[in-house]
């Protein structure tokens, strides 16, 4: 059993002024299994985001099932973690507060929550910044402190929308390394959505192709590279034959049909 399924989904939103519903994303289904790291690509508006949301529970689908370790989503749970592209702290609560806040569903005892915020602190090398407010941390060290603190929920599945999409290219390079061994290290299982072909590369065991919307899957495409990925991979000639495969199954669908 997949620890994450799409079953036959489908789904449109209400548009304003518009007669009648945008068709998002759909039919598609697909399953992430427990510990793997998928990743999905696609042209703009062709519904990532919305699968994500989906699998958060922030939505429900028009048709078909999400399915999380067997059981219908049908709300919000910290077992499935969402990060967006802009880091969502609390500007007014200090980093330690922002990443204990994740915290608060689990129900520890104080001491036990005050070891859990320091682990994930020193986890995300935010140590030394725990009574910072997030407007005096770069961009990549909020993206941090984001992670902390939803991965203080203790999310057994991260949704993951762009996470590093705001930042310049050489940190977002650091934050995929420093990710892929986190999650690893913590056996989580993971769906990003990105733009970024390489990202999906270095980090994924699949990468998913998406067709324009409303999105279909058009390849599921398995990453045959070592799990354990160091920088170097990125110029290996199977990690360049796989970006070109992405990018030609991006360019095939973009192409107007004759
Ligand atoms: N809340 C909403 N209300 C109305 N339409 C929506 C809503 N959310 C998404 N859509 C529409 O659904 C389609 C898919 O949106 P979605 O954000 O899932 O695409 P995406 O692939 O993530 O796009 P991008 O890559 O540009 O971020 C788009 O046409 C978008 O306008």
């Amino acid at each position: 059993m997949a620890k994450l399924e799409f079953d036959n989904i489908r789904h449109s939103f209400a548009a304003a002024k518009m007669p009648s519903r945008v068709h998002a994303v759909g039919p598609i289904g697909f399953g992430v299994d427990a510990r793997e790291f998928v990743a999905v690509v696609g042209p703009s508006g062709c519904g990532k985001s919305t699968l994500l949301r989906l699998a958060a529970g922030l939505i429900e689908p028009e048709a078909g099932t999400v399915r999380f370790e067997g059981d219908r989503v049908e709300g919000p749970s910290p077992r499935r973690g969402m990060v967006f592209q802009q880091p969502a702290l609390f500007p007014w609560l200090t980093v330690r507060k922002n990443v204990s806040f994740g915290s608060r569903f689990r129900g520890l005892p104080g001491s036990d929550a005050r070891e859990l915020t320091d682990d994930l602190l020193s986890a995300v090398g935010l140590d030394g910044f725990e009574s910072f407010y997030p407007n005096a941390l770069s961009g990549g060290m909020q993206q941090r402190a984001a992670l902390a603190r939803t991965l203080a929920g203790g999310p057994e599945l991260l949704l993951l929308d762009e996470p590093f999409g705001a930042l310049d290219q050489q940190t977002r390079g650091q934050m995929q390394s420093w990710l892929a061994g986190l999650l690893a290290d913590r056996g989580i299982t993971a769906l990003l959505v990105t733009h970024d072909i390489e990202e999906a590369v270095f980090l994924a065991d699949r990468v998913l192709v998406m067709s324009g919307r409303p999105g279909r899957l058009l390849k599921d495409i398995r990453v045959r590279l070592p799990a354990a990925r160091a920088e170097r991979i990125r110029t290996a000639p199977d990690f360049v034959s796989h970006k070109a495969e992405i990018l030609g199954a991006l360019a095939d669908q973009a192409r107007p049909a004759l």
